[in-house]
């Protein structure tokens, strides 16, 4: 490891995460020791083209061949074009971004080389995350709970809270605060909810040519098909114990439910499929949380901000209510996996992820 990094002391790491979602890149600066959040810094971002979205998508549910090289150079090439402009941090946590996710039988792929954005960006990178998470039996997803847990610290939260992403997949992640190392037990319970804004986009894309649906405006002039939402919720994904994580299309059978509903309908059943993944997450939590924090895309669709305010039992609010960046947060926690991957701190644990014991992920590459 680079003198720059060593054993303790502020870390300046730049994180980067291609979501599931297939919005883009973003990027983001976060000082910190692996421990504490010290400082956020400058952040960017870096949409898709049509083009490049289509190459990538075209890589989903692959494991290996000519579409995932092709799926990986795009990345690489727009992770390149965001990064370099950038100042030069003291490392870079590159996520890639995932094409499949299958922790007990074939593992888990995120596709973009960290060692070539290494040698192109003249910097040490810290990559692939996730696989020595799913080779000690775990489900290598979600990882930032960990950081989570830190931004909660940072926010001076003393009481149980759960923060839930709304990118591609939901994730939520219970955190209790007062437990003071996210490793130890009962700090930590996470796991994916359900689909979120993937199968909404998909639904856009395929039938109006958009890539979202923005405001949730056609959501908005739908109505629920509740046949639709019951047999959604009779998967059995919902009743497992957690850890647990879902795949982007784990559930294209079940959006396939809408394929005969009218635009606005099929929007408004997968938005609501969405909320209600989320409300039979919270049954799965330790204790109530005393609020639900929300990140990613999705608290930008006030429809579905609507409707977890009326399914869930506790008080629902974006992140930015304790001072974070909701468009930004998982950049923010590569970043900090980055550094802790650096100092050979744990990166997931058995309530995170349910691998056998708390572990480090993560690949350094350097420059050279
Ligand atoms: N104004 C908006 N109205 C409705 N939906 C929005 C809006 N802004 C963003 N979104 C949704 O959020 C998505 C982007 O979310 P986000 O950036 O969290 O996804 P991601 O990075 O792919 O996440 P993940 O890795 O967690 O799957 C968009 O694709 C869109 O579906
Ligand atoms: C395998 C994979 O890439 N999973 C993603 C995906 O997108 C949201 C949800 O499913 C979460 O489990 C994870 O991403 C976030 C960043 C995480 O690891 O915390």
């Amino acid at each position: 490891m680079s003198k720059a990094i060593g054993k303790e002391g502020p870390v300046r790491a730049l994180g980067a995460m291609s979501g599931t979602s297939l919005d883009g890149v973003d990027a983001a600066v976060l000082v910190t020791d692996g421990h504490d959040i010290i400082r956020f810094g400058e952040a960017a971002y870096r949409t898709y083209t049509a083009q490049e979205r289509s190459v990538i998508a075209a890589g989903f549910g692959k494991w290996r061949g000519p579409e995932v090289h092709a799926a990986a150079e795009v990345v690489e090439t727009a992770h390149v074009a965001l990064l370099d402009p950038m100042e030069r941090p003291d490392l870079i946590g590159f996520h890639g971004q995932t094409l499949a996710h299958a922790p007990r039988t074939q593992g888990t792929l995120q596709v973009g080389d960290g060692a070539l954005l290494a040698e192109r960006l003249g910097c040490p990178v810290v990559w692939d995350f996730r696989s020595a998470d799913v080779e000690l039996g775990g489900e290598g997803a979600p990882l930032a709970p960990f950081f989570h847990h830190a931004c909660a610290r940072y926010a001076g939260i003393t009481e149980p809270v759960a923060f839930l992403n709304l990118g591609g997949v939901g994730n939520l992640t219970w955190v209790d605060p007062a437990i003071k190392r996210p490793e130890e037990d009962g700090a930590l319970l996470a796991f994916d909810t359900g689909p979120a804004n993937a199968p909404i986009n998909d639904l856009m894309q395929a039938r109006l040519g958009l890539p979202f649906d923005e405001e949730g405006a056609l959501a908005a002039r739908g109505v629920v098909e509740q046949g639709a939402l019951e047999l959604f919720l009779a998967e059995p994904y919902f009743a497992r114990i957690p850890p647990k994580s879902l795949d982007r299309n784990d559930f294209a059978e079940m959006v396939a439910l809408v394929n005969e509903l009218s635009d606005a309908d099929a929007a408004a059943t997968l938005t609501a499929m969405c909320a209600a993944g989320v409300a039979e997450a919270m049954q799965h939590c330790p204790r109530m949380p005393s609020r639900v924090l929300v990140t990613g895309g999705g608290r930008h669709n006030p429809v579905l901000m609507q409707m977890l305010s009326v399914s869930l039992e506790c008080a629902v609010a974006p992140v930015e209510d304790i001072g974070l960046d909701g468009d930004m947060l998982e950049a923010q926690a590569f970043a900090y996996l980055a550094v802790r991957v650096a100092r050979r701190l744990p990166t997931s644990c058995p309530g995170t992820t349910g691998v056998r014991a708390a572990v480090g992920g993560g690949t350094v590459s350097m420059p050279s």
